[in-house]
C-alpha cells in the first residue's frame, strides 16, 4: 500500500498512582503515537520509549527525531509499503528498535484493517482471552505494599510481580508470602539493579517459590546471568537483554535464562516478537508478554500477542485502569482475571478522538 503521510503525536497521560522501579519513579506516561495514512485508511502504532533513557538507551524525544528524520522518509521512498518490508527497509539504521517497532505496528495495523484481518489472526492466536498478571511498584512501606497486592488480588489478577531493588527484595517477598500464602503466583523484577556479587542475597529468595526473577543483572551481562543461574534456584527471566530473536537464541544457548519476557517494542515490533516466540518455543522456553504501560492501542496488540501458544505464563497485560483513570481507547476491563483478545480488523481498537485530543501535547504531519 502507498503511504499518503504519517502523523507523529505526543500524548501525556497521568498515572493513577506513582509507579516506582529500580530506575526511578513515574507519575505520568509520555507516549509517542504513530498514525500512518493510506489512500484507503489509517493505522496506529505506539512507541514504548520512556521519556528518559533509563529503561533502555531509547527515549521519546530521540524516537520522534529518528522517525522524523530517518525512518519515515525511508518508507516514503519505498513507494509500496507492507509491514514485512518495514524492518528490512530500515535495517541500515542501527538500533532504535522501539521507534522502528512503532512504525511497523502502524503499517501492520493499516494493512490488516484494509484486509479485515485482526492482529490476533495475523500473529497466530490460539485463545480468545488471556490470563493477566500485574506489576506492583516499589512502595514506601510493607503495609502499603500488602494493601496494594490485596487490591490487585481482589481485582482478579492471576499473578503478582513485585519490583525489587537492593534494600527492597527479601522483606517484601517474605511479607507477601506470609500474608497471601504460597499458592499466589509471584515473581520479581529487578530491572538490572543487582550484580553477580549479589548472588548470595538473591539466593535468599529461593525459599519463596517464585515463578522467576526478571533481569537481575545489567542487560549486556549475559554470561553473568548464566553464572547466576548456577548459583540460585529461582528461574531467571530476561527482559532488557532480549532485543531480538537472535539474542534470545544466544541467551538460551548460554544458559542465561529459563524464561523470556517478550516486549514487542523492545525487539523492534510485533513481527520480531513472533520470531522471539518461535525461537523460544523451539528451545522449550516459556514466554510471557511484558508491558511498557501502554495505552489501549499497545495493550490491544499485546493481548493479541499474549494469546499465541508459547505464552504459557500470565503477562503484564493488566486492565487499562491499572495505570490510567481514562484510556484513549475503550478501556480493557479484567473479566475473571482475563482480558479478551480483540477480534476486530487490525488492532481492533482505535483512539476515541475527544479523549485523544484531551491528552495530546503535540502533533507533526509528515507528507510523502
Ligand atoms: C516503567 S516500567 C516499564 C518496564 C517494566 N514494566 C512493567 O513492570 C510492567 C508495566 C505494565 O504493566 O505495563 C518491566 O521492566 O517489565
Ligand atoms: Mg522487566
Amino acid at each position: 500500500m502507498k503511504l499518503s503521510g504519517v502523523e507523529l503525536r505526543r500524548v501525556r497521560m497521568p498515572l493513577v498512582s506513582p509507579f516506582r522501579t529500580s530506575f526511578g519513579t513515574q507519575a505520568e506516561r509520555e507516549v509517542l503515537l504513530v498514525r500512518v495514512v493510506t489512500p484507503t485508511g489509517e493505522g496506529w502504532g505506539e512507541c514504548v520509549t520512556m521519556a528518559d533513557p533509563v529503561y533502555s538507551s531509547e527515549y521519546t524525544d530521540g524516537a520522534e527525531h529518528v522517525l522524523r528524520n530517518f525512518l519515515v522518509p525511508t518508507l516514503f521512498q519505498l513507494g509500496e509499503v507492507t509491514a514485512n518490508l518495514v524492518t528490512p527497509s530500515l535495517a541500515r539504521f542501527k538500533g532504535h528498535r522501539m521507534a522502528k517497532g512503532a512504525l511497523e505496528m502502524a503499517v501492520l495495523d493499516a494493512e490488516l484493517r484494509a484486509h479485515d484481518r485482526s492482529f490476533a489472526a495475523e500473529l497466530g492466536s490460539t485463545r480468545a482471552s488471556v490470563p493477566c498478571g500485574v506489576s506492583v511498584g516499589i512502595m514506601d512501606s510493607i503495609p502499603e505494599l500488602l494493601d496494594a497486592v490485596d487490591g490487585y488480588l481482589d481485582a482478579g489478577y492471576v499473578r503478582i510481580k513485585l519490583k525489587i531493588e537492593p534494600g527492597w527484595d527479601v522483606a517484601p517477598v517474605r511479607a507477601v508470602r506470609e500474608r497471601f500464602g504460597d499458592d499466589v503466583l509471584l515473581q520479581v523484577d529487578a530491572n538490572t539493579a543487582y550484580t553477580l556479587s549479589d548472588a548470595p542475597l538473591l539466593a535468599r529468595l529461593d525459599p519463596f517459590g517464585l515463578l522467576l526473577i526478571e533481569q537481575p543483572l545489567e542487560e549486556e551481562d549475559v554470561l553473568g546471568h548464566a553464572e547466576l543461574a548456577r548459583r540460585i534456584r529461582t528461574p531467571i527471566c530476561l527482559d532488557e537483554s532480549i532485543v531480538s530473536a537472535r539474542s534470545a537464541a544466544d541467551a538460551i544457548t548460554l544458559g542465561a535464562c529459563q524464561i523470556v519476557n517478550i516486549k514487542p517494542g523492545r525487539v523492534g515490533g510485533y513481527l520480531e516478537a513472533r520470531r522471539v516466540h518461535d525461537v523460544c518455543a523451539a528451545h522449550g522456553i516459556p514466554v510471557w508478554c511484558g508491558g511498557m504501560i501502554e495505552t489501549g492501542l499497545g495493550r490491544a496488540a499485546n493481548v493479541a500477542l499474549a494469546s499465541l501458544p508459547g505464552f504459557t505464563l500470565p503477562g503484564d497485560t493488566s486492565a487499562s485502569d491499572r495505570f490510567y483513570r481514562t484510556d484513549i481507547t475503550e478501556p480493557f476491563v479484567l473479566e475473571a482475571g482475563h482480558l479478551p483478545v480483540p477480534t476486530g480488523p487490525g488492532l481492533g481498537v482505535a483512539p476515541i478522538p475527544d479523549l485523544l485530543d484531551a491528552v495530546t501535547t503535540s502533533r507533526v504531519w509528515l507528507s510523502s
